[in-house]
């Protein structure tokens, strides 16, 4: 158990950042922005965003910029709004969303709209509800909800809820957690919650937790330090936090942290990754654990930054 190991966690995703030749690296080569987000995120949530040169992340941010206004997981690469959600979310982190020509990127995500209200993630068309969250969510943070249909894409989400109160993919997919985030989450940015059952979702997510304290994905699922968000932050936006076991998800959260050398895996004696320490670390600050940052549920990004966007 013991504790968070920050300082560690803090110069894993350091290390991680500079190598660009490991097998990781070249893996990961095609959502090398996404990474970027994780990493830079958990840091902030540590209090150690100070710790990278800003300039040198924004400059090789904007040079993954399409002529298109999207952007692509790494230079040169096709765009995508999963990138551009998280080049969005970055140039928040450093309170530098001015540097974006917001026209030309609220129009690329705009239009990727479909009549029905969905969203398709790039040009090839694939439909998701996760595409309906990140355009949503970045449309949001740069303040441009008004380019889209927003009462259709409201609609094309609830037709994606199931009886069993979660949401999937597309309409009649089977519930899955990431979804749930992802729909939860749109619902929540578009003030639409009214929408949910929360009683009934509530009862789906709970049910996630396992007896080590660990939550899963789907029913006889492993436990997955990845889904301390995706089922945690729907709790909360759906104000249903209280029926787990905060105190036993915090032990398995810092179970899986390996305090050597930093890092957060999957499940404990796993091999750690940048995105289970994301999503390890968020998950603690939702959590409420001492001396983290507090994160948005809904917008994955820390609240000081979220205040400064719609507050200021
Ligand atoms: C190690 O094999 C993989 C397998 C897939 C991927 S991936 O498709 O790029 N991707 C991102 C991801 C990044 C890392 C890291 N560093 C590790 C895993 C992981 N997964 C896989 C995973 C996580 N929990 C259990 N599983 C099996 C999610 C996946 C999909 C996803 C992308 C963006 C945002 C959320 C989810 C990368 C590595
Ligand atoms: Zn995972």
């Amino acid at each position: 158990m013991g504790e968070l190991a920050g300082e560690k966690h803090a110069a894993y995703i350091l290390k991680v950042e500079k190598k660009k030749d490991n097998l990781e690296a070249v893996i990961m080569e095609h959502l090398r922005i996404n990474g970027a987000y994780w990493g830079l995120t958990t840091l902030d949530i540590l209090g150690k965003l100070e710790a990278v040169d800003q300039e040198t992340v924004i400059s090789w941010i904007m040079s993954c910029q399409h002529s298109s206004g999207g952007f692509g997981g790494n230079e040169g690469h096709d765009p995508h709004l999963l990138y551009t959600l998280s080049a969005i979310q970055i140039l928040a982190l450093f309170n530098k969303i001015e540097t974006l020509d917001i026209d030309k990127v609220s129009s690329y995500i705009a239009s990727l709209q479909n009549e029905d209200g969905s969203f398709s993630g790039d040009i090839w068309g694939e439909i998701d509800t996760r595409f309906s969250y990140v355009a949503i969510c970045s449309l949001a943070l740069i303040k441009r909800l008004d380019k889209i249909n927003v009462e259709n894409a409201v609609k094309y989400i609830v037709s994606c809820k199931n009886l069993d109160g979660g949401f999937g993919c597309t309409p009649g997919a089977e519930s899955h957690a990431g979804q749930i985030f992802c729909c939860i989450g749109a619902l929540a940015i578009t003030g639409s919650l009214h929408y949910v059952d929360k009683d009934l979702l509530g009862w789906w997510l709970c049910e996630r937790q396992t007896k080590s304290g660990g939550l899963n994905g789907r029913p006889e699922k492993l436990p997955d330090v990845c889904y301390s968000w995706w089922v945690l932050s729907s709790l909360i936006i759906i104000d249903r936090v209280h029926w787990i076991d905060k105190e036993k998800l915090v032990k398995f959260i810092l179970d899986c942290q390996d305090t050597e050398n930093g890092g957060i895996s999957d499940r404990p004696d796993d091999a750690v990754d940048v995105f289970h320490t994301y999503f390890g670390v968020a998950g603690l600050s939702l959590l409420e654990y001492p001396g983290l940052k507090a994160i948005d549920p809904a917008y994955a990004l820390p609240v000081d930054v979220i205040n400064r966007i719609f507050l200021h």
